[in-house]
């Protein structure tokens, strides 16, 4: 694996930042002692010491803030989206000459310009499966980030799964899809188990084979190119089991309910953006 050049500063090491950089180190992107970490409370500090991933964990009062902006190529801002003004305020004069990226849902990259006083912004919607090397990322890059930081943005996101540069426009459907995507299949994957459960297998079994069988559906879609539906007509035999499950999904509006689910979800990261 080529690692990115100089230092990295993730500021706000909570869910999505911990996905994205623990998962950088594990995939050898960056080793960890060039990697500083900032958070809030000292509980969350003392949460990445623990972890023993290496990486320097620093407490955020603007002055290290600063001086840990100051002191990378590469600055990923994980905050709340409410949180970036007074993030980017704390460290103001900082942000300058580095790669900033952040993975806010709904911010713009017009508002990350004007925020942060470098031109070098990249918008990015990742997910959290990018800590086991299974996320799914896509971004767009401001108007001045070169072709070597968009290289370097690419470099991060390949490392922790697949990535897709795209025109900002798509950044919404991305964050309904792949963003929140990961809870509705945790969900699909609790019920598929309760359901398990129901018609009387035990509950570890039920959650092991629950998630096996959306991880082996996964791979098949990913590894043959076959369009869904034809896998699926694969499984379902004339008059058996299976179509009787399909038709009592269909009955239940799953497909409504999954479409729903991405389209409501992108609203509301357009929505986030327009606030
Ligand atoms: N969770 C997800 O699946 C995804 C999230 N995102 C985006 O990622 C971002 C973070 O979300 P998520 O990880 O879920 O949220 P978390 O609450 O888990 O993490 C936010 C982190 O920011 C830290 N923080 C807050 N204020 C500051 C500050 N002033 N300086 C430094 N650190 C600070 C918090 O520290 P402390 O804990 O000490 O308060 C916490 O570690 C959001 O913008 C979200 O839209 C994008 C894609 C997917
Ligand atoms: O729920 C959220 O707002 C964030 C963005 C995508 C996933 N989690």
């Amino acid at each position: 694996m080529k690692t990115i050049a100089g230092k990295l500063t993730l500021v706000g090491g909570g869910r999505m930042g911990r996905a994205l950089v623990e998962g950088m180190i594990r995939a050898g992107v960056i080793e960890s002692t060039r990697v500083t970490v900032i958070n809030r409370t000292a509980e969350s500090c003392q949460v990445w010491t623990e972890s023993k991933l290496g990486v320097c964990v620093e407490q955020a009062d603007p002055a290290t803030l600063k001086a840990a902006v100051e002191s990378a190529e590469t600055v990923i801002v994980a905050v709340k989206p409410g949180t970036f003004p007074s993030v980017a305020e704390s460290a103001a004069g900082a942000w300058a000459g580095r790669l900033v990226i952040s993975v806010a849902a709904g911010v713009k990259l017009a508002t990350l310009q004007k925020i942060f006083d470098s031109k070098s912004v990249v918008r990015v919607m990742p997910n959290t499966p990018s800590l086991v090397g299974f996320g799914a990322s896509a971004f767009s890059c401001g108007p001045k980030v070169s072709e070597a930081q968009a290289k370097t943005v690419e470099q991060i996101l390949a490392a922790v799964g697949v990535v897709a540069q795209v025109e900002e426009s798509a950044l919404d459907a991305v964050t309904g899809l792949s963003g929140s995507g990961p809870a509705y299949i945790f969900m699909i994957i609790e019920a598929l188990a309760d359901g398990g459960v129901a018609a009387g297998l035990p509950r570890a079994l039920a959650q092991q084979f629950a998630a096996q069988t959306v991880l082996g559906a996964a791979q098949m879609v990913t590894q043959t190119g076959d369009h869904p539906a034809l896998l699926k007509d694969a499984v379902a035999s004339p008059g058996g089991t299976t179509i009787a499950g399909l038709a009592a999904l269909e009955q239940n509006g799953l497909r409504s309910a999954m479409i729903e689910a991405v389209r409501t979800a992108a609203a509301r990261s357009r929505e986030m953006g327009n606030s």
